[in-house]
């Protein structure tokens, strides 16, 4: 039973791979007031200070990947810990994303070092047993690597436009053993699967489907 004053809102994350549609997915939710949109912070992470760390990381990744992933941590936890006075709050990606997606993939090809890996795994077990951010519902935008990939040379963000095939379909199946195969107990937040290979004239169904579950939730929520 949660009192009024401070109740936890009901989070959600909104992950999938690059160029799933998640910024368009949560921009659908704009027009409700009862739910707060904290949308990925890639301006953030294209201009700190001047610096451009995702085209620093993009160019040069065993240079620059611990920097970038260690910011993005930093502006995911900012995400996470911010106060609400909404019942819903809806995140695009959050720190498990960046742990068990980005960090994990590029510790695995190497371009992370073992010993950057282990510091960021250590920020990560440190914020996810001392800090309440857990989801209670997660909304895994599924997609194919190459619909995506064609997406992304279409989206044509600058960064990304020498990103391959490869470095998708690797971060397709970090997100499947983590949502569909579940193979991370950390993260135990039901998962609701939308077919985000539609394209944007079919997929508005597709949106529907979770805006009950999520509308229905907060309702839960508020009136709890
Ligand atoms: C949490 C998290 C998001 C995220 C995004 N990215 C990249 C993928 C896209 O090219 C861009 C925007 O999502 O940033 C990354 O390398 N590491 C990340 N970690």
């Amino acid at each position: 039973k949660m009192c009024a004053k401070n109740t936890k809102p009901f989070t959600v994350f909104v992950e999938g791979n690059i160029g799933s549609g998640k910024t368009t997915f949560l921009e659908h939710f704009r027009r409700f007031e009862d739910i707060t949109l904290l949308t990925e912070p890639v301006e953030e992470w294209r201009n700190l200070n001047g610096w451009n760390l995702l085209d620093l990381m993009y160019k040069d990744p065993p240079k620059w990947a611990m920097t970038f992933q260690s910011y993005v941590s930093l502006t995911m936890l900012d995400m996470h810990r911010r106060p609400t006075d909404t019942p819903v709050k809806l995140m695009e990606r959050s720190i498990f994303s960046a742990r068990y997606c980005f960090v994990e993939h590029m510790m695995r090809n190497g371009t992370l070092h073992p010993a950057q890996f282990a510091v960021l795994d250590e920020w990560f077990r440190f914020i996810n047993h001392n800090i309440p951010i857990a989801a209670d519902l997660i909304v895994y935008l599924k997609t194919s690597p190459s619909i995506v990939h064609e997406r992304i040379k279409k989206r044509a963000r600058s960064e990304e436009q020498c990103v391959p095939l490869t470095y998708i379909e690797e971060l397709h199946k970090l997100h499947e053993d983590w949502l569909i195969n579940r193979v991370h107990a950390e993260c135990p937040a039901p998962v609701l699967v939308l077919d985000a290979d539609l394209d944007l004239s079919q997929i508005t169904e597709e949106y529907k489907k979770s805006e009950h579950q999520i509308l229905r939730k907060a309702v839960d929520v508020v009136m709890s």
